[in-house]
């Protein structure tokens, strides 16, 4: 079995009187996507937060690539490679494809001596921005500005900034969010490629994408890990069906 490449021991984090986050403890292996699932107010923003080191726990280890980063924030964390795509897009919309990888790429590297130098021009930028828009499939829309892209697209982009920034595994919350039907199914594709470059911690609430793309789904309820096993196996799982699913699913 495959190395973990993220591993979550014994997290706690409390709000007042409520346990948001009770002794949870999975992990993220090289070449799965790992769905995180759970009815609304279960936890799973709370525990992603703390996975992004954007929120403290209250005890508990995260290792990322078998180093404790407990203790290191959120930049020091996605400079380790824990990529992570948000909600609301940080792209800048007027310029292209390539050019955002463009910035991105700058940005991270530190890039004050290169001051003066124009961006599009910097051949040590054009090369990793194409490598990482190639690697997303988005090679033939780079020079279509971010703000005309489709959602989907938007969301391709913002994961080939993060590859070319150095992300080794992903945290993607809800990125079906928003979507219809045909963007979910073109979404569903690409992250289905992924998996081969960067492990996925999904956490989705659209149901089919969940389905068709976890390796393993774990399922939260009230701050709990109540299972984890594939997608047969959280399909056919009483106590889940129960906590969660519902009748007829
Ligand atoms: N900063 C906070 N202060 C107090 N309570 C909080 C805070 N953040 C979250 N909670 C509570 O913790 C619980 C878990 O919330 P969380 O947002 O993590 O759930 P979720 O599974 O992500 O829900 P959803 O699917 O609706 O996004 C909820 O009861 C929520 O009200």
């Amino acid at each position: 079995m495959a190395e973990p490449v993220l591993e979550i021991r014994n997290l706690e984090k409390s709000f007042g009187a409520l346990k948001a986050t009770d002794d949870v403890s999975l992990d993220l292996r090289s070449g799965e996507i790992h769905a995180l699932i759970g009815p609304n107010g279960a936890g799973k923003s709370t525990l992603v937060q703390q996975i992004a080191g954007s929120l403290k726990p209250d005890s508990g280890t995260i290792l990322f690539q078998g180093r404790d980063v407990s203790g290191l924030d959120m930049a020091a964390r996605a400079r380790l490679g824990m990529g992570r795509t948000f909600q609301i897009s940080s792209l800048a919309g007027e310029f292209s494809a390539l050019r955002n990888v463009m910035l991105a790429v700058q940005a991270s590297a530190g890039s004050s001596f290169r001051f003066f130098r124009p961006v599009m021009r910097d051949a040590s930028l054009i090369e990793p921005a194409r490598e990482a828009l190639s690697r997303v499939g988005l090679s033939d829309r780079a020079s279509v500005p971010a703000a005309e892209l489709s959602h989907g697209e938007r969301r391709q982009l913002e994961i080939a900034i993060a590859l070319a920034q150095g992300a080794r595994a992903f945290l993607l919350d809800e990125p079906m969010a928003g979507m219809g039907p045909e963007g979910s199914q073109a979404l569903t594709r690409f992250l289905d490629t992924l998996r081969a470059q960067a492990p996925v911690l999904l956490i989705e609430h659209d149901m089919d994408a969940v389905f068709a793309l976890a390796d393993r789904i774990s399922v939260l309820v009230y701050g709990r890990i109540v299972a984890t096993g594939t997608v047969e196996e959280i399909r056919n799982d009483p106590a889940v069906r129960e906590a969660y699913l519902g009748e007829g699913a």
